[in-house]
C-alpha cells in the first residue's frame, strides 16, 4: 500500500466514527455479506459512512494490509478494526455491538 492510500484509510477512519468498507454502497450492497453489515447498523439505526471498495481497487486492496484482514467487508468504529460480517453478527447478538457503538457516538 502506498503512503497515499494509507494516507486515505488513516482520514476515513478517523473522521467517522463508524466505517463501513464494503462493496456497493448504504442503498445497493453489491454482496450478501456486505449486505449484512448495512443491515445490522441500519437496525441500530446509527449514522455510519461508507467507501464502495469495487469503484476503488488501491483501498479494496489496501485496507486489507491495513487490517491485516483479507476480506470486505470492513468495519472500523471510534478508529479501531472491529470485524467483517461474520464478527459484527456475533456482536449484534451478544449485545456488544450496540454498547461498543453507544460508547463511539458519546465521545
Ligand atoms: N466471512 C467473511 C465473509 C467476507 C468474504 O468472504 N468476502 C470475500 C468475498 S466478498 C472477499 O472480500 N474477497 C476478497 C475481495 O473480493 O477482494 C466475513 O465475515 O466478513
Ligand atoms: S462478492 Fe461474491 S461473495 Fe462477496
Amino acid at each position: 500500500m502506498t503512503p497515499e492510500v494509507k494516507e486515505k484509510i488513516d482520514n476515513l477512519v478517523q473522521e467517522n466514527k463508524i466505517m463501513v468498507f464494503m462493496k456497493g454502497n448504504k442503498l445497493m450492497p453489491q454482496c450478501g455479506f456486505s449486505n449484512n453489515v448495512v443491515q445490522i447498523l441500519n437496525t441500530l439505526g446509527v449514522p455510519f459512512e461508507t467507501v464502495d471498495v469495487l469503484s476503488d481497487q488501491d483501498i479494496r486492496q489496501g485496507i486489507k494490509e491495513y487490517s491485516n484482514w483479507p476480506t470486505i467487508p470492513q468495519v472500523y468504529i471510534n478508529g479501531e478494526f472491529v470485524g467483517g460480517s461474520d464478527i459484527l453478527i456475533t456482536l449484534y447478538q451478544s449485545g456488544e455491538l450496540q454498547q461498543k457503538v453507544e460508547v463511539a457516538l458519546a465521545s
